[in-house]
């Protein structure tokens, strides 16, 4: 049964909420989207594009350097001498057997960390404020560490263990970690690996076509034919826009547009339900 919408929920609604994005809010929490792709399919630079038609939103992107070099975190400031342990995502694509589990659990706490960031100064100041993730907690378990267990680079007893860990993080966080929608970033493998190619990232280098497409099985799984089991209340109904990039839209002002256009008309009165 569909939980019964908060009571602040209500009376927003009643007192009738905007529907879209960039109709003001009048206070409030924020909304919260994640951006969710392939590898290389244009997470960033879709999210360059929404920044610079959204100066006012707050972003946050994957922290795909912070796994190139891990650090300890201990010391507040970070400097260049601060000990570096490796590269955790050359790591996981040399040898992903091993370190398979060590990736995912550390690529859950960033994103954990990530969502439970505090709104900026300027977005506290916004009237109708938008939290943008490049990916969630969510494609950790869904996308990456399901896909990692299929292919039998994680253990029974790893997945278990992550499983545990991931439900147990979530539900003590509760509303905190918790979005209200997914944009979904929707290309062929074939397409993403040239792009792939064409970024050039060391560690992606052996890449085939074929972990590409198990990816996307796994998007196309979770966010379209939601054949996905997902194990969280609020995510089994949350709104999914879907956007097609397969065009090659960076050099396409008319096309970010047409991109942008599909966003900020998002019903948000449907995120309601979902909290
Ligand atoms: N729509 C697009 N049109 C043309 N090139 C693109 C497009 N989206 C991304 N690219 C290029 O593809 C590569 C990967 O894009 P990136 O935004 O880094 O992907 P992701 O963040 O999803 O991994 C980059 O070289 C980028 O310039
Ligand atoms: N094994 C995992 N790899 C992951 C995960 N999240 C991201 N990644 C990899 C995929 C790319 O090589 C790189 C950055 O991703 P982009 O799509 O932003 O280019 O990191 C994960 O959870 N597990």
């Amino acid at each position: 049964m569909r939980p019964l919408l908060p009571l602040r929920l209500r009376r927003a609604a009643a007192a009738g909420l905007p529907r879209c994005f960039g109709m003001a809010r009048r206070g409030g929490p924020a909304w919260r989207l994640s951006i969710e792709g392939n590898i290389a399919v244009g997470k960033s630079t879709f999210l360059r594009v929404l920044g610079k038609t959204f100066p006012e939103w707050q972003m946050a992107t994957e922290p795909v350097a912070k796994w190139q070099k891990v650090q300890a975190s201990s010391t507040r400031e970070q400097t260049s001498s601060s000990p570096n342990f490796g590269n955790l995502l050359q790591m996981v694509y040399q040898e992903p057997s091993r370190w398979s589990y060590t990736f995912q659990t550390y690529s859950c706490m960033s994103r954990l960390k990530a969502q439970l960031e505090p709104l900026s100064e300027k977005l506290l100041k916004t009237r109708d404020p938008v939290q943008i993730f490049e990916r969630s907690v969510y494609s950790d378990r869904y996308i990456f560490a399901k896909n990692l267990f299929e292919l039998g680079h994680l253990t029974e007893i790893e997945w278990t263990i992550y499983q545990d860990l991931h439900t147990f993080l979530l539900q003590e966080f509760g509303d905190r970690t918790a979005l209200h929608g997914f944009l979904y970033l929707q290309a062929t493998p074939e397409k993403c690996l040239e792009r792939l190619h064409r970024r050039g990232r060391p560690e992606e280098k052996a890449i085939q076509l074929e972990y590409l497409e198990q990816l996307h099985t796994q998007h196309e799984n979770w966010l379209v034919k939601k054949t996905t089991k997902v194990h969280f209340e609020n995510l089994r109904n949350a709104p999914v826009l879907v956007l097609n990039v397969n065009h090659d839209f960076e050099d396409d002002p008319a096309e970010q547009e047409e991109l942008m256009r599909k966003v900020s008309s998002v019903d948000t009165s449907s995120f309601l339900l979902f909290m």
